[in-house]
Formats: structure tokens, sequence, C-alpha cells
């Protein structure tokens, strides 16, 4: 009887390692880096117009309760979340009304709050905001000259005690027909209120950098007033008011949520030049590989374990703040081709997320072409693309400081709010300050060092980059106060896992500079 014994060796040639995997070996989670969402804080429930019913009590005090106050809505960073699209799927994220008022001086629910979670790097800013409490409390401040005259006769009226109805703040008792809710008298109407939460918002406009892990969340918007129970409006002169108020309207802020992320590396390369396998060799990341231009079309993040899984830090370095590093995190971005800075390519949508990355690597293939021609066609997208942002930051600090008006003094288009193609007008949000690319430490990862003919380009490079260290060549960038304290280079065949060790020593120590 023959027996076949499998032959491990050919297996292991034949089937995909983790490195070299079928282009169809990869996981792919939905992503989005940014998104509108409109915030809705809850509205108030109403109060209650009832009275006391008793066996041998026919006629009871007013005993309606107050209405519940909304919900709120909360924002949190978290470390987990790695894109937005889950709340860019929502677009509305409205929090619960307050519940009614009820009978026997019962108040109304809470309304249910809302959390938005968005992961570290997202960047919060206001386009819209309409806050109707915000806009009455306005209006009574302002100086009663300029009232309209309309308003005159709600002003005597106010002076005497008695308000009019209305019909958006008053709830009267049911079953009174119009003619006798005209006749009724109405107390003055109460002032507008906000709940205390309210002075915990962040000021408007709303411009959050969310660049840390948060432990608790953050109030975006807090909940409306519930309306207040007939029982307030008791008085020597009526004993059974038959009116309660509504609750208030919840404020809607509609917000442009951008992300950039914050990964310790960035690795910039051309297409196809082997980053996602770079970054496969590293972690346990699953990113797509296949041998041609543009196999990755979003950002991937991959976390760099500085372990040797015995159980013992294998690099161990201190953060500034005397953490000890168990990680670093590497985002792989899709390939910059020439002219990316003018939006060719993929690249310049993808290139915010290198902008906030602490070290970059220049991922260079060793196998196609001259590798110091690559390195300068990368660092001159990346110096194009800064000095574009450059100009965007002080065009935006022009704007800010030009046509700043404060929140409540806009004109409120609220059908804006409601149309659902906010999501075509996105701009960039503008650049946020941080280390310009070119003073970032660099190095460069020379990949496919396992081809053929790759050792002379090798050594250009490295003579290449010993230059820009000792100064007999200018930075790759072109620009002054470029960072060169320490160009190097290190070969590597991430296909095959050789060489790749080194990289999580040489970032550490960059991370420290
Ligand atoms: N021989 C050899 N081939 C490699 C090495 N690294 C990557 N490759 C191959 O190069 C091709 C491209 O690799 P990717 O990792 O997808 O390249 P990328 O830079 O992520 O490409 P884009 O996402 O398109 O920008 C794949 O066929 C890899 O198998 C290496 O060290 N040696
Ligand atoms: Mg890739």
């Amino acid at each position: 009887m023959p027996t076949s014994t499998p032959n491990y060796a050919t297996d292991r040639q034949t089937s995909p390692s983790h490195l070299d995997p079928t282009p169809d070996d990869y996981t792919l989670t939905p992503f989005a880096d940014r998104c509108i969402v409109v915030a809705e804080a809850g509205a108030g429930g109403h109060g209650c117009v009832s009275f006391l019913r008793e066996k041998y009590i026919e006629e009871g005090p007013a005993n309606g309760g107050d209405g519940g106050s909304g919900g709120n809505v909360y924002i949190q960073a978290v470390r987990g979340e790695t894109s937005l699209h889950k709340i860019a799927r929502r677009r509305l994220v409205k929090a619960g009304r307050g519940k009614n008022g009820q009978g026997k001086m019962r108040g109304g629910e809470r309304g249910s709050d809302v959390l938005i979670t968005v992961p570290v790097g997202t960047i919060v800013r206001e386009i819209q905001r309409h806050d109707p409490i915000q806009n009455e409390i306005d209006e009574q401040q302002r100086p009663k000259r300029s009232r309209r005259k309309q308003e005159e006769s709600d002003m005597t009226a106010e002076i005497e005690g008695t308000g009019q109805y209305r019909k958006d703040k008053w709830l009267v008792f049911p079953g009174m027909v119009p003619s006798e809710v005209n006749r009724m008298t109405f107390p003055k109407l109460p002032p507008p209120r906000k709940s205390h939460l309210a002075a915990l918002q962040p000021a408007a406009p709303i411009w959050l950098d969310l660049d840390k892990h948060m432990e608790t969340p953050m109030l975006l918007a807090a909940g409306s007033m519930g309306g207040m129970g007939n029982t307030h409006f008791m008085s020597p002169f009526s004993a059974r008011p038959k009116m309660a108020t509504r609750g208030d309207e919840g404020m809607k802020i509609s917000l442009q949520l951008e992300l950039k992320i914050l990964a310790d590396l960035g690795l910039v390369g051309l297409p196809n030049a082997g980053k996602s396998t770079l970054l496969r060799a590293m972690s346990n990341s699953r990113a797509r590989v296949g041998n041609w231009a543009f196999t990755t079309l979003q950002p991937n993040v991959g976390t760099v374990v500085l372990d040797d899984h015995k159980g013992r830090p294998m690099v161990s370095k201190r953060t500034r703040d005397g953490r000890l590093r168990e990680n670093f995190t590497v985002a792989d971005v899709p390939g910059l081709i020439e002219d990316a800075h003018l939006d060719k390519g993929l690249g310049l949508g993808f290139l915010r997320h290198v902008e906030r990355a602490a070290v970059l690597a220049f991922v260079i293939d060793l196998s196609a072409g001259d590798a110091v021609q690559a390195l300068k066609l990368l660092w001159k997208e990346l110096a194009e693309y800064e000095m574009q942002r450059g100009k965007e930051l002080n065009a935006e600090t022009e704007r800010r400081m030009v046509k700043y008006v404060p929140p409540h003094m806009r004109s409120a288009p609220d059908e804006a709010l409601d149309s659902p193609d906010l999501d075509m007008s996105i701009d960039p949000l503008p650049f946020v300050p941080t280390t310009p690319i070119s003073a970032k430490p660099w190095f460069v990862v020379a990949t496919k060092a396992d081809l053929p003919n790759t050792q002379e380009n090798y050594e250009a490079l490295q003579r290449y980059l010993t230059d820009v260290r000792t100064g007999v060549q200018p930075h790759p960038s072109g620009l002054k106060n470029a960072w060169k304290h320490n160009t190097q280079s290190i070969p590597i065949s991430a296909i095959n896992a050789e060489g790749v060790a080194a990289i999580p020593q040489l970032v550490m120590d960059l991370l420290e500079e």
C-alpha cells in the first residue's frame, strides 16, 4: 500500500508565508478619516398639569411634576478606536428627550445620554450651532431700546406680572377650548434656563484636538431643561393653575471630525516599495500586500510590541514622562508618487497621517532604480506638502482673526443642519501646529536587499546619507533647519524578516530626540 508522507519542505515553499501572502489574504477594516456629524442634545420633557384628587377632596391643589431634562452628548477619544466610519455612518447623534412630568408631583425621567467615541488623534471643529435657549438669553440681555415694537406689549404685561399665552411655551389643561384659553390669565413666563452642566461645555465655537486617550468622556452639548409643572404657578390668586411650561428644545451642533493618525513611526515610500510587507514583518498587522502599485488604499496601523515573547522587554526605554515603553505604533499609508502634493495618486489625502508621526521611515526599494533619486523625490513631495500646509495655516489664522463672529450673533440657517449632503462640502481641516515634517527625525529602510544587484545601489545610498549628515550635501528636502543629526539607513529583506529586528531599537532612540 503506497504511503504518502507530506513533504513539509515543498509545502512551505508553495504555501504563502505571513510575509509573502496571496493578495487576498488580508484584513480590511472599514475606514473613514473625516466626516460631518450633527450632535443634538436632548430636549426637556414637558411639565404636567394635574391636581390632587382623593376621596372627599374633589378639587385639590395643583400637583403636576416637572419634566425631566434632556440627555447630554459626550465625546471621548479612546485608544482602541482606529477609524471614524461608525460615526460617519450615523451622521446624527441624538441624546434622549426627557420624559414628561406626571401627577402626584412626580418629575419626568432624564433623557438618556449619548457618547461619541473617536480614535485618538481626532480633531473636532464646529461648523454650525443652533442653540434656541442661548438665543433667548441673548435676546433678553439686549438693551431694551433695540427691541422691536411688537414686544412692547409683552413688556408692559411683564411689568404687571402677567404674561401672554404662547403656544410654544405653555401647555394648558387638556380639554380646554381656545376661548377658555384666551380668557385665562397667564403668569409671567419663567426666564430661559440652562442646565448647570452647560457651564462645562467647551467654549463656542468648538475646536478640539483630542490627541490623548481620555479616561472620562467630555461634555459636548448639555441637554435642555424640562418644563415646569403647574405647582410652580400657584399663587394667592389662583390655587389651581391650569398651565405648565413645555420642555426646552435641545441644541444642535454640526461638527466636522477629522482623524490624523498619531502613530510613532510613519512609513513613507513609493507605491510597491514594500511598506505593507515591512509593517507585517514588524507587527501582527495583516495589511494587504501585492506586487502592484496602490495595493494599500487606506492607512494601516500596526503596533510593534517590544518584547521577545519571553516576558522580558527586548528594547527597554523610558519615555520622557518616565513610563516604560512597551510598544510603538506604525502607520503604513498608500504610496506617494511624484506630484502627490498636487493630489496625484492617493498621496495627498493620506499625507496628514504621516504629518503627526513622531519619526519617519522612508521605505525604498533597492531593486527599483536609483535609491538616492527615490529618497529625494519622496522628500520633495513632503516639503511641498509642508509648504502648502504652512500657507494654509497662515490663511486660516487670518481668516479666524478677521471674520470671527460669536456663534449667537450668526444667523443660523437651521435647514442646513438637516440637509443630508453636508459631506459634499468637506474642506480639509486647517493645519494643527505640530513639529514641521522636515524637523522630524527620520531614517531610510532599504528594502528588498535579498534581490540581486542591489548592493551598489545600497552603497550609493549610504554614501549619500553620510554626505547629508556631514553637510557635504544639502538635506534632500532642500529645506533649512531640517533634521540631519544621524541620517542612516537599514538594509532589510522584509519578505524574509531579515534585518527588521534592528528597526525597533533605532525608532526607540529617535523617539527620544
Ligand atoms: N524580494 C522581496 N520582495 C519584497 C520585499 N518586500 C516586499 N516585497 C514584495 O513587493 C511587493 C509590494 O509589497 P507591498 O508591501 O504591497 O508594497 P507597498 O509599498 O505596501 O505598496 P503600496 O501599498 O501599493 O504602496 C509585494 O509583491 C511583496 O511581496 C522584500 O524584502 N524582498
Ligand atoms: Mg501597501
